[in-house]
């Protein structure tokens, strides 16, 4: 699903209401039409007492028509119109008015008036700013939003919870509203991805407001998200006449003394992806452990005991994964460079590999075109340097990849796949997933579906997304305390079902109110 800007959204708007030939009042109606159908659908009615604060533009005017929606089917409603400027929106006040022909007198907050009570049981619905918001908020408004964050509430923001700007960082972070769910229209909004912003919506929802297709189509994003839809057409099919080594040869190469574990964690989940063969190249206090863990994998180990002095082999791995569990020791650092140095092969690199090439810059320019970097924050600090904030953070990291020509996995909550100035969000995962050695099972299949013919732009997307299933469906058994990075692993199998299951049907739903 493309992910547009603000800029865009408004254009889509535009060019909505020109080709369908509606006004842009109805389109606001249609926004609160299926805002009050949500809420009534939940609410059945319910007496609860419901506070809209409304901004004076088209958020705000979302927010009035809603109020009229909630009013005609007997709810509890108190509007409050945060008077933030002068400059009231047509739309806003054509709905205002429309409530005030219903006898409906909202309450007007200014600068100077005293906030009304909000108990932990009422609810709020938050259309104060949406995209438009240009500058930080005036500090009365910054304090009513913090009454309203303190209220413990339930927050139901609209379209983005106000105080967040679509297209860059916030500069105020009491001054935004932290909503329990936002309703968002046609696309969701980058924000709430990135681990600064993305903690003000707690759950978010795209309502389909039917802004043009040929919009929607024909307009080119900078971030891409990615759910089960966009990944399926990925998938490469298994041939019947085919052999193991229809499916490549990887080799992990990796491990130091202590750190054995991370190579098997990546070797399995390399054949879990469905390489045809792994190989595993080890300091030799690897081998009996590898050897015992995992009997399908082969062994190549180092001279060395305890960590990676040399990387020489005579197999032909069609690609390499690289970095897991190394260490940064002197010894392994030249091993590194001089394996560099004669590589021709695609590489997926990892942890202290990463941690390496930040220490020596040089290297990078040694890598093979399209190398896959999976750093997590403080890997991808030590490699780009500081950030401001997210946005900072983003538009370093695809310099970075733009400058040497690798595909950047910003591995986290959201994990962000970068390459060619293109962002790809992946939208699997959970919070279980923050365990030692996940990242080592990540690194095992982007590797495996490198080997069995996956671009690595494509393998990287499809990896991330595939390991974040995988700890969605192992989630259900095993909770988010005791996942583990073994039992990521054991659930690939389960992950790649998944993409051909078919949805769940909808559960039956009363009659909603149409346009
Ligand atoms: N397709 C869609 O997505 C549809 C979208 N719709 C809805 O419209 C919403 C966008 O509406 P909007 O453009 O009127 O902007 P909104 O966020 O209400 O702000 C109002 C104005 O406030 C101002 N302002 C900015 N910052 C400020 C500040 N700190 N303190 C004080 N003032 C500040 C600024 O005006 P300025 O003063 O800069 O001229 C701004 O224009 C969108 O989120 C969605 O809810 C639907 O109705 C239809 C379909
Ligand atoms: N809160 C979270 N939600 C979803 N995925 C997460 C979360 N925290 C971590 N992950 C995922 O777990 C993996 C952790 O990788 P990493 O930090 O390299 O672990 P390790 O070094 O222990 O292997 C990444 O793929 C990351 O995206
Ligand atoms: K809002």
């Amino acid at each position: 699903m493309k992910i547009f800007n603000a800029k865009q959204i408004y254009e889509a708007d535009k060019f909505t209401i020109k080709k369908q030939q509606i006004s842009s009042d109805e389109l606001m109606e249609r926004v609160a039409i299926q805002i009050f159908n949500w809420l009534h659908l939940r609410l059945q009615g319910a007496p609860v007492k419901i506070h809209l604060f409304c901004g004076i533009g088209n958020n705000g005017g979302d927010g009035v028509a809603v109020a009229r929606h909630l009013q005609e089917h007997g709810y509890h409603i108190h509007v409050h119109i945060v008077n933030y400027s002068d400059k009231r929106s047509d739309d806003f006040l054509l709905n205002l008015n429309r409530l005030k022909d219903r006898k409906i007198w909202p309450n007007f907050i200014n600068s100077d008036s005293e906030f009304p009570e909000i108990s932990n049981e009422d609810i709020v619905i938050d259309a104060i700013f949406g995209i438009g918001l240009n500058r930080n908020p005036d500090a009365w408004v910054v304090k009513l939003i913090q009454n309203i964050n303190a209220s413990n509430a339930f927050v139901l923001g609209v379209d983005i919870p106000s105080g967040l700007f679509t297209d860059r960082a916030v500069e105020i972070k009491e001054g935004v509203v932290r909503a329990s769910y936002v309703l968002s229209f046609q696309t969701p909004k980058l924000v709430f991805f990135l681990p600064e912003t993305g903690i003000y919506s707690n759950q978010w929802e795209i309502l389909d407001i039917g802004i043009d297709p040929e919009y929607l189509m024909n307009t080119a994003v900078d971030y891409d998200l990615i759910g089960k839809h966009e990944v399926l057409p990925l998938y490469i099919p298994r041939e019947k006449f085919s052999h193991k080594g229809t499916y490549g040869h990887a080799l992990i190469v990796g491990g130091s003394y202590g750190k054995i574990g991370s190579v098997q964690l990546a070797s399995k989940a390399c054949l879990l992806t469905g390489s045809g063969l792994v190989t595993a190249y080890l300091p030799k206090c690897g081998y009996i452990p590898m050897q015992t863990a995992l009997p399908e994998v082969m062994i190549i180990t180092d001279e060395d005991e305890k960590n990676i002095s040399t990387i020489n082999f005579e197999i032909s791995p069609n690609v390499i994964g690289i970095g897991i569990g190394l260490s940064t020791v002197k010894n392994t650092q030249k091993a590194f460079e001089e394996f560099l140095k004669k590589n021709t092969l695609p590489l997926v690199i990892d942890a202290d590999g990463i941690n390496i090439l930040s220490e020596n810059k040089s290297f990078l320019k040694l890598l093979p075109a399209q190398t896959i970097l999976t750093p997590h924050p403080k890997e991808l600090e030590r490699l780009i340097g500081s950030w401001k904030d997210d946005f900072d953070k983003l538009k370093k990291a695809k310099a970075f990849s733009k400058k040497y020509d690798c595909v950047l996995v910003l591995k986290g909550a959201h994990t962000i796949t970068l390459y060619n100035n293109k962002g790809y969000i992946n939208t699997t995962g959970n919070p279980g997933m923050a365990t030692a050695g996940s990242g080592d099972v990540l690194t095992g299949i982007i590797t495996g579906l490198i080997a069995q013919g996956y671009s690595t732009e494509t393998a990287a997307v499809f990896g991330v997304y595939l390991h974040g299933k995988a700890g969605d469906i192992a989630v259900e058994n095993y909770g988010y305390q005791a996942l583990i990075a073994s039992t990521i692993s054991d659930a690939i199998g389960d992950a790649f079902i998944d993409l051909f299951k078919a949805p769940n049907p909808v559960p039956e739903q009363e009659e909603p109110i149409e346009e």
